[in-house]
């Protein structure tokens, strides 16, 4: 069976970010958090955990991203829970983006697709994280799948890891590097698209300058404010006009506020504060 939502991803992202701020809290059940919340490093730590994170700061962000990784290392067990995680967010009206990274040969994308941007899966979004480098064509049944399923994706860019420049910054043959490319591709995405695209790209806030033109109409996922060094100043001075569009994400810089649900709750109110300042 698949639903159809009646709105795009850019749409729902927009309104929720007019409405809630725009902070994105980060769903990552490490095993060092578990440890300080006093959670064994198993399924039932791991479900209390991120099912009480879900609960305390669902209501107060525009969007949740659980990584997959830290819910996959339990294997299945772990899996279902990250089922239930969708399910409360969903449940609690707060936008998903489920942080997979996924990407390869096209035949193989379409069964991920499936699997994160179609409602009536399991672990169904509103929008996947994705990866371009084995060319941004294999990420065509994304692509489809988004526009069918009224999701988004966030396309690796220019991510927040230092290691990430190697590739990303490295000049095609038209003189471009390999993140504008990326950004060119999702501008003809967004083409038209109102009032903001579904097809985003990751920008980490840790980037410091940056010679892309991130103007391409669509959402830009900024991890790395928060744990990672980023602060709102950098939100500011690396994305100038973009500002407006970006959707700042923070895992443990809340989640360590935890297991006590008002503390998180404030670290969610401040970083929005904080972020939303920037767009007056
Ligand atoms: O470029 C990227 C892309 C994704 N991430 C993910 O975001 C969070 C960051 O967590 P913090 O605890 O706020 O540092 C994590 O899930 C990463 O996998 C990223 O950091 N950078």
């Amino acid at each position: 069976m698949t639903t159809t939502r009646l709105s795009t991803f850019g749409a729902r992202l927009r309104e929720a970010m007019d409405e809630r701020g725009p902070l994105c809290v980060g769903i990552d059940p490490h095993a060092g958090l578990l440890a300080e919340w006093g959670l064994g490093d198993d399924v039932a730590g791991l479900r209390r955990f991120a099912l009480t994170a879900v609960e305390a700061v669902a209501p107060h962000a525009a969007a949740l991203k659980p990584q997959s990784a830290f819910y996959e290392r339990f294997g299945s067990a772990g899996v279902a829970v990250l089922e239930e995680v969708v399910a409360a967010a969903r449940a609690a009206g707060t936008l998903v983006v489920m942080d997979a990274k996924r990407g390869d040969i096209g035949s193989t994308s379409q069964a991920y697709a499936d699997a994160y941007l179609d409602p009536a899966s399991p672990l169904g979004s509103d929008a996947v994280t994705v990866s371009p480098f084995l060319g941004f064509g294999s990420l065509d049944p994304f692509v489809d799948a988004a526009r069918r399923h009224g999701g988004g994706l966030f396309v690796l860019a220019l991510t927040s890891n230092e290691e990430g420049p190697e590739v990303q910054h490295a000049r095609l043959e038209d003189g471009s590097t390999v993140a504008g490319r990326v950004l060119d591709h999702l501008r003809r995405l967004n083409a038209g698209a109102d009032p903001l695209g579904s097809f985003g790209a990751v920008v980490g806030a840790t980037i410091g300058e940056t010679e892309e033109d991130l103007a391409f109409h669509g959402p830009i996922l900024a991890p790395g404010y928060g744990a990672q060094g980023g602060t709102a100043a950098d939100v500011r001075r690396i994305f100038g006009t973009a500002a407006a569009n970006v959707l700042a994400s923070s895992s443990r810089d809340v989640l360590r506020k935890g297991p006590d649900v008002a503390a998180m709750r404030d670290a969610v109110r401040a970083a929005t504060d904080e972020l939303a300042a920037l767009r007056s």
